[in-house]
């Protein structure tokens, strides 16, 4: 677990040139908006930049009313022809500032939403592609967790960042029309600003930094919440009584996190509320400017609201401005994640592979493998030596935590090995493309997965292209048994199985077994592997899978793992781990004649059938 005090202490203030820095990425975002959908993105921009000149124009007018209100005042005869024309073109002005504002509010959920899925649909993809070392590396799997969270903040960061496009042209005009009548403003603009934006990127690079040294303490707040609220959990909290446990830890963990972001908050606060002091200050002293002119004839009733107005309207859009610019570098120091993630690099792309064999010649030789999982010392594999031969049907046996399921993974290539090599007809596996090499196997791990998807989709995971093909999936069903359990479903393929989604059916673990093995009937594959299929299943069902797998796998080479010996005496040959290392291969007849561990084990199981 992590250990949230040091974290704390851990925090590294980010700079303003970190937070300025992170907005590097803000290009290559667009370039991926732009990419999602151009014809949305070009007519949001249109909308936006059209809308942008909206504030200055309406004031403008509004300032000719009012002149020509006290032109016609004073006037003998008066002519309203003028004043009624001001009058509707602002009216006209701001309908179509309004109907820009709602187009752009629809294009900007639209694009929101059709980035959403691109960008998740990306991380789906490239997950695939990165190591399983890598993603159990648990610096990476924070990196990955955040760049996973912040992807309805990528989308909020979108529409801030066009809405800041617009900003800049709306201030842009308004600050033209001051620096034409009144150059002192922008002084006094300048002085009432500029400290509060420094303060707010000040402020924003030290809650990222925050945010970013408690990742690991969020992902142990949303596990906790996980198994404290959840209904694979539920048995074991309450007949354990471990509510109260979990409930505190969550508790003190979460509170260490309210205490630091509530200082900060408070500080962000008080900082804050004091340049907004000197905004105020600012802008009374630009009224007064504004005033003594009028007084002194230089400029127009008119003129004083429209630059009153302006002056005000500037400075609570630089405000929201500079506001909104925190909240982009906050925001792109997250997109940094995101794209570190994308672009982690991939040692597998860009090489030149080995020709893989269509079938398996002479099989695998594992020659002194040794394995220490990544970040740990400890040697799981201590110089393994053996050959599989191809057509051969071997049992991995050994007791818990010997090595086994490791030795499984090193031939999937799911880990490098730490030293030796494993060759595949004389090849060194490495030389393969990763992907089409794993191709060749058809496994089922002890811990596979229960997906929540039809029983059909279940089965079909082994080769989903066949998701529709019914005379493959009932094949695979009756070779595994797993035809027993639809007679037990209501709506026979088509049921959901497990209770997250309505209608949902769960099964019992030795159901689940059978629909797992069907997976690896589904697939032809080279190398079959079991990985303690049939732990959950009856005797009778396990002897019946076992028959038939025998059958089916008859020439194909295949890997079983099983703690039990009336399953593994049926394997051609038996590879007996102790420790990470071997203690003996032979058959069964073979391994009976010695007075060692396997020998040993089998008689210990078979006293107790009798
Ligand atoms: N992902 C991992 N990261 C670090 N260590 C691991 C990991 N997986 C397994 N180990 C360690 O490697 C050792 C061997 O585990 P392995 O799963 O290969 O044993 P096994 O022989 O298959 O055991 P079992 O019969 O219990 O399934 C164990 O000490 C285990 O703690």
């Amino acid at each position: 677990m992590a250990n949230s005090l040091s974290s704390i202490q851990d925090q590294k203030k980010t700079s303003v040139k970190t937070s300025f820095q992170a907005l590097r990425f803000i290009p290559r975002f667009f370039k991926e908006i732009w990419s999602v959908s151009p014809s949305l993105f070009l007519t949001n921009l249109f909308c936006r930049l059209v809308n942008a000149f909206t504030p200055v124009v309406i004031l403008w007018v509004g300032k000719l009313i009012i002149d020509e209100i006290i032109a016609q005042v004073d006037a003998t005869n008066a002519d309203y022809t003028q004043l009624w024309n001001y009058v509707l073109l602002e009216f006209g002005i701001v309908i179509l500032s309004d109907i820009l504002n709602r187009l752009t509010g629809i294009t900007d959920g639209l694009l929101g939403d059709r980035y959403n899925i691109d960008s998740s649909e990306k991380m789906i993809r490239k997950t695939s592609k990165i190591d399983i070392g890598q993603l159990e590396d648990s610096e990476f799997y924070d990196k990955l967790e955040r760049a996973r969270q912040q992807t309805q903040g990528r989308v909020g960061l979108m529409s801030t960042a066009l809405a800041q496009a617009q900003s800049i042209i709306s201030i842009g005009t308004l600050i033209a029309g001051l620096i034409y009548f009144q150059p002192i403003l922008i002084v006094l603009l300048a002085l009432s600003i500029i400290p509060l934006f420094i303060n707010e990127i000040r402020f924003s690079g030290q809650q990222y930094s925050i945010s970013r040294s408690w990742t690991a303490e969020r992902r142990e707040l949303d596990y906790l919440r996980y198994i404290g609220a959840n209904d694979k959990t539920a048995k074991e909290i309450k007949l354990f009584g471990l509510t109260d446990f979990i409930a505190k830890r969550f508790r003190n963990l979460s509170e260490q996190y309210f205490e630091i972001n509530k200082k900060l908050t408070i500080r962000r606060s008080a900082y804050s509320a004091g340049f907004n002091v000197l905004g105020v200050v600012c802008y009374y002293g630009a009224y007064l400017v504004i005033i003594r002119s009028v007084l002194v004839g230089t400029i127009t009733i008119g003129e004083l609201t429209f630059l009153s107005a302006s002056f005000n309207r500037l400075r609570t859009s630089l405000q929201t401005f500079f506001t909104n610019f925190t909240r982009i570098t906050e925001s792109a120091l997250y997109l940094k994640d995101y794209f570190d993630f994308i672009d982690w690099k991939i040692t597998d792309e860009d090489r030149e592979f080995s020709a893989l064999p269509k079938e398996i010649h002479t099989g695998f030789e594992i020659k002194d493998l040794h394995f220490a999982y990544p970040g740990s010392d400890h040697e799981v594999l201590k110089g393994v030596s053996f050959k599989l031969k191809a057509g051969e049907k071997m049992a991995f046996v050994g007791q818990n935590g010997a090595g086994k399921t490791t030795l499984i993974k090193l031939m999937l290539r799911f880990y490098e090995p730490t030293q030796g090599e494993i060759l595949l007809d004389g090849i060194n596996i490495n030389t393969y493309e990763k992907a089409a090499y794993q191709q060749f196997f058809g496994v089922i791990f002890q811990d596979f997965f229960r997906y929540e998807f039809t029983l059909r989709e279940n089965i079909a995971v082994g080769d989903i292209i066949a998701v529709n093909d019914d005379a493959r999936i009932a094949n695979a069903a009756r070779l595994s048994l797993a035809n027993e359990v639809i007679e037990t479903l209501h709506s026979g393929y088509e049921t959901q199985l497990g209770k997250r989604f309505s209608r949902g059916q769960e099964l019992s673990g030795g159901q689940w077994q059978k629909v797992a093995l069907a997976r690896a009937y589904m697939k032809d594959a080279r190398v079959m592997v079991l990985d303690e299929p049939t732990s959950a299943l009856d005797a009778k069902a396990e002897y019946e899978v076992f028959e038939r797998f025998i059958d089916l796998t008859k020439g194909k080479t295949s890997i079983i793992i099983s703690h039990r010996f009336s399953t593994v005496r049926m394997a051609d040959r038996i590879l007996v781990l102790q420790n990470g290392r071997i203690l003996e291969l032979g058959t069964h007849e073979e391994l009976m004649q010695e007075p060692k561990l396997y020998a040993e084990l089998f008689d210990l199981q078979a006293q107790g059938y009798k």
